[in-house]
């Protein structure tokens, strides 16, 4: 039977990559989608533990050591219709490189619907110098993610519809910041808390950490959640001695205390938990083989970026091998681009929401202010109703400082 008219899909003509933000930009501490690029007296640098903190010059500030020099990727895909979509990610000049010098020959010219046959060719095309995450997997996950907008945008229909739609009505989200206490009062579920001090600072960094712990375990009572995020920054011996005292205060995971090739650190940790502990990982980690060994080394929650793993393509198949082994797949915040992939897994009972306000004391978007209508949890809570716009549901706010470096 011949499709409908109307459904003689567009093909797509262009491929655009704009950067803000980042080493590269004349202007700097915009946030947009690399949210590390804050201004200045933010709690989201400030002391935070990582591995260079072994480092006295670059313990205090992560943009120090540079945490912020990719800055916000911005991927524009244009129709033969005239429909565009749009996706931010973390990779600035460098994605756009990519992007218009070597991803475009994969996008231009394939019908709006032909995303996977596109994501396998970015992916297998640019393996010989990915290495398999980082930078080069951001912007493949940010094509991705444009790809899905521009589908759901030419089609009318909201990505998570596209995605075989929801399972829950809504979401209900735990909150990243330095005042979980704060958090609560919002209506969030929970509060994850940055670790300050590591190894290099020995049993005096858990001392303190775990002060914060009890501070905000005795403000919040004894059933909110509270979670430690270590940021890579630990070893086996540290982070297991770091869960071990923060149990008395009911601390519910200890989240990505190495960096993501350490399979065999997080199998010993595992082992090494204290009973009912959960330890979880996953936004550093850019393919579905990691997350496979993640997995298998019994990692409780897995967390993929979306703009980080491979994209919407890459999470859903995430979320399967979680899925197979009775685990949980929550993304690392990444706003609309998990939203519409959670709502529609039935292991993902809850997300998160990353507090980029400057004291973490009011709820920003995420990745303001590059997004249009980008949606917020209202009392810790987003519904299916919120996300029933065409695509991702936002538009790309031109107003910002967006540079366009190179033309294919
Ligand atoms: C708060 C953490 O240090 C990171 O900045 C945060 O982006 C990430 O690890 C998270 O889980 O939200
Ligand atoms: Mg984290």
């Amino acid at each position: 039977m011949a499709l409908a008219p109307s459904l003689k899909l567009p093909t797509i003509t262009h491929i655009r990559a704009y950067s803000m933000g980042g080493a590269a930009a004349k202007v700097h501490g915009q946030g947009g989608g690399d949210y590390h690029d804050q201004g200045k007296d933010h709690w989201i640098d400030d002391h935070i533990a990582t591995p260079m903190s072994k480092y006295e010059e670059y313990k205090q500030s992560r943009q120090s050591f540079g945490i912020n020099v990719l800055g916000t990727l911005v991927v524009e895909v244009e129709a033969s219709d005239g429909t565009t979509g749009f996706a931010i990610s973390t990779a600035g000049t460098v994605g756009c490189f990519i992007v218009e010098h070597h991803l475009s020959r994969f996008v231009e010219g394939k019908r709006v619907d032909q995303i996977k046959l596109i994501h396998d060719q970015m992916l297998n095309a640019t393996q010989y110098y990915s290495g398999g995450g980082g930078v080069v997997i951001n912007t493949i996950s940010c094509v991705d993610l444009a790809l899905w907008d521009l589908y759901g945008k030419v089609v009318k229909l909201p990505v998570y519809k596209l995605l075989g739609g929801a399972v829950r009505d809504e979401i209900h989200f735990y909150a990243t910041g330095a005042r979980p206490d704060l958090a609560q009062k919002m209506g969030f579920i929970g509060g994850k808390m940055p670790t300050h001090w590591g190894p290099a600072d020995g049993d005096e960094g858990i001392a303190k950490d775990i002060a914060t712990l009890k501070e905000m375990r005795e403000r919040v009572g004894d059933n909110f959640w509270l979670m430690f995020d270590c940021w890579m920054s630990q070893d086996v011996n540290y982070a297991t001695k770091l869960a071990h005292a923060a149990a008395p205060y009911k601390l519910k995971w200890l989240e990505e205390c190495f960096p993501p090739q350490q399979i065999e650190s997080y199998r010993e940790l595992k082992k090494n938990m204290p009973k009912g502990m959960l330890m979880t990982t996953g936004e550093h980690t850019g393919t579905l083989e990691g997350f496979k060994e993640l997995s298998e080394a019994g990692v409780d929650i897995l967390q993929p970026d979306v703009g980080w793993c491979g994209g919407v393509t890459s999470l859903c198949e995430i979320a399967a091998v979680a899925k197979s082994r009775g685990q949980l797949v929550v993304p690392h915040g990444s706003s609309v681009y998990s939203h519409h992939a959670v709502i529609t897994f039935t292991n993902t009972p809850f997300s998160e929401m990353l507090m980029t306000s400057p004291h973490a004391d009011y709820v920003r978007p995420q990745f303001d202010p590059v997004l249009i209508d980008e949606p917020v949890p209202h009392d810790g809570v987003i519904t299916a109703e919120e996300l029933d716009k065409p695509g991702f549901g936002v538009e790309l706010n031109r107003d910002c400082p967006l540079e366009r470096p190179f033309e294919h």
